[in-house]
């Protein structure tokens, strides 16, 4: 089974903008509330894609209330803990450009963070745990290590998306993979990252300090996958970017669906790159229909690493 973990959901609002001008009575011509938060996407596109999962997480007040009711009309299990705050709401303003304002997280109380930590309990060998995005502010940022070594006994294979300190705290916990994108990949090493020879350097050293395998997303330059043995470039099709909220989620969500098929790198890689541009050129989360259409347009190359691969 795929446990997905959202320690800080949202209700994602978005809205379209015409000619949005900061400082300006601005009229939204269209919006749109959907449930969001990272391990949340991954668990919609893992539905949309054939895959169960059990969406794990803090929600709270008439927000969460619409978050849970979402899930399960979309057929997803879920088993959050509860919160006394409202989940917070993430505004996403599309016009010439897309803007992002991503709200506060709820308070959590020790006893909540114990509940949540309980849970765990219900994993066993071979289940996957996507541990994904930020953390709430009452929270330490250690707290998906501290998760990660709770699993140490399980053979549970653990997926971290999130960046900055929690991502270098969950490092030393040896997760199974991360996805940074390209900007979060150079905030970690405080450097702009900007060609590919970087970004196999950079995921590299992340492999060094203890990830079995890196993902890096590089939006419309597709995105990078790197282990010991290999370091894969996968190169996506131009299209009409139409939100990209949720490409990053989406990417990981196909990658685990497609590993779990197949056990195979480089097809889950190949099947993750297409759900994340599917997404980009979709106004919702990616569909399999749209996936599967974008999967022959993949190209992937094998890059030879300086001092040849390890
Ligand atoms: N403009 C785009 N054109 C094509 N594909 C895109 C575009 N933006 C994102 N994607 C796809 O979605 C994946 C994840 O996007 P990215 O923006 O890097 O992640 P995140 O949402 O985590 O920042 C990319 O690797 C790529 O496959
Ligand atoms: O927890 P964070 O880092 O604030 O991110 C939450 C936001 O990221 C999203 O999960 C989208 O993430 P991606 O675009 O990286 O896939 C939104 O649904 C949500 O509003």
């Amino acid at each position: 089974m795929i446990y997905t973990c959202t320690l800080n959901p949202s209700l994602d609002y978005f809205s379209e903008v015409n000619n949005f001008q900061i400082g300006q009575l601005n009229r939204m011509d269209t919006d749109k509330k959907m449930p969001g938060g990272k391990g949340i996407n991954v668990s919609r596109v893992l539905r949309r894609l054939g895959t169960s999962s059990v969406a794990l997480g803090f929600i709270g007040g008439f927000t969460g209330d619409f978050i849970r009711r979402q899930l399960v009309s979309e057929n997803i299990d879920t088993d959050f803990v509860e919160v006394d705050g409202d989940t917070r709401i993430n505004v996403k303003v599309k016009s010439r450009e897309e803007t992002e304002i991503n709200g506060p997280s709820p308070e959590i109380n020790s006893d909540q963070e114990d509940e949540l930590l309980l849970k765990l309990h219900r994993l066993n060998d071979d289940d996957i745990l996507v541990l994904s995005g930020s953390i709430p502010s009452s929270l330490s940022a250690n707290i998906y290590k501290e998760m990660m070594l709770k699993l140490k006994d399980k053979n549970v294979k653990v997926v971290v998306d999130t960046s900055g300190q929690a991502l270098k705290e969950a490092l030393a916990a040896q997760p199974f993979l991360i996805k940074p994108n390209q900007s979060e990949l150079g905030e970690l090493f405080n450097k702009e990252i900007s060609t590919i020879d970087e970004v196999i350097v950079y995921a590299q050293k992340l492999i060094d300090e203890g990830a079995m395998n890196v993902i890096v997303s590089m939006g419309a330059n597709g995105s990078l996958f790197v282990n010991r043995e290999m370091a894969v470039h996968a190169e996506v099709p131009q299209g009409e970017v139409k939100n990209s909220v949720g490409a990053g989620d989406s990417l990981v969500g196909g990658f685990l669906s497609e590993y779990l098929r197949s056990g195979n790198f480089i097809e889950a890689f190949r099947y993750g790159t297409a759900s994340g541009s599917a997404t980009a050129f979709s106004i919702d989360l990616c569909t399999k229909a749209t996936v599967e259409e974008l999967l022959p347009k993949i190209q992937i190359h094998h890059i030879e690493r300086q001092g040849g691969n390890r």
